[in-house]
């Protein structure tokens, strides 16, 4: 059973997050609880001002919640010092933000090498898994070697998600990847997310207003009101 599953990348439980609201707090998540398995992609879906932002940066361990536990790679964030919860992001969670904010003058490799550089590991070793990477995202060596201006908005898009893959992390955290393509672009980033979660086993957490893209995912969970409000198994891959 998935709600129960110990080993899971990525575990929030009975997550509570307020945010200052004048003399109050506004809540954005009330009582949040949502298990993903290694390779199992969760698509959030639901109304503008429902939460799902706020989940995201919760489970990115950006946000620390007013109550209730976020457990990642089997680390309860809550207890650790932000020295170590921020070691804990480096090396177990990827982010995909909407926009890909790549770097103007780096090349499509060199966006991801610039992580491993800090990183401190080896140049070779490094730029032939970054290359390895794009190729597996769909990247050929022409394409590697150009500057975002010379991608198109899909490709830079999936420069981005083989950014967030660099480090190998058990969690990927996507945020609406596809709000600035069209429609058939989007279509297959999402079949590309779907990929990499069955092929790189992480625990993605997709969240999208766009509900034409919920078929990939292999589960869908609705939020509003801060609330998870149901949830459907997707056509895509599940975790065995
Ligand atoms: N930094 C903040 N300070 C105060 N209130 C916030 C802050 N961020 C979000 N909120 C509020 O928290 C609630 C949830 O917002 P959140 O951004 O998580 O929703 P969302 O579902 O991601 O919305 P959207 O789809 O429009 O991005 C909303 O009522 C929002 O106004």
């Amino acid at each position: 059973m998935t709600a129960t599953n110990a080993s899971a990348p990525l575990r929030l439980a009975g997550v509570r997050l307020t945010y200052p609201d004048g003399e109050r707090r506004l809540t954005a998540l009330d009582g949040v609880s949502l298990t993903v398995d290694a390779g199992e992609l969760v698509a959030v879906a639901g109304p503008s001002g429902s939460g799902k932002s706020s989940l995201l940066a919760v489970a990115a361990t950006l946000l620390t919640p007013d109550a209730g536990q976020v457990t990642v790679a089997g680390r309860e964030t809550g207890r650790l010092r932000p020295a170590e919860r921020a070691a804990l992001r480096r090396e177990h969670i990827g982010i995909v933000f909407q926009q890909a904010n790549l770097l103007p003058a780096l090349t499509a490799v060199e966006q991801l090498l610039v992580v491993e550089h800090l990183r401190g590991r080896r140049p070779r070793a490094a730029r032939e898994r970054a290359e390895e990477l794009l190729d597996s995202v769909g990247l050929d060596a022409a394409k590697r070697a150009r500057r975002p201006h010379q991608l198109s908005g899909g490709e830079r898009q999936r420069v981005n998600i083989a950014r967030a893959l660099f480090t190998g992390p058990s969690v990927l955290l996507v945020d609406e990847p596809t709000s600035a393509l069209d429609r058939e672009r989007g279509a297959h980033v999402m079949e590309l997310l779907a990929e990499v979660t069955a092929v790189h086993r992480t625990a993605t957490v997709l969240v999208t207003h766009d509900t034409g893209l919920l078929e990939r995912a292999g589960r869908v969970v609705w939020m509003r009101d801060g609330r998870l409000d149901g949830q459907r198994s997707g056509g895509g891959r599940t975790a065995p």
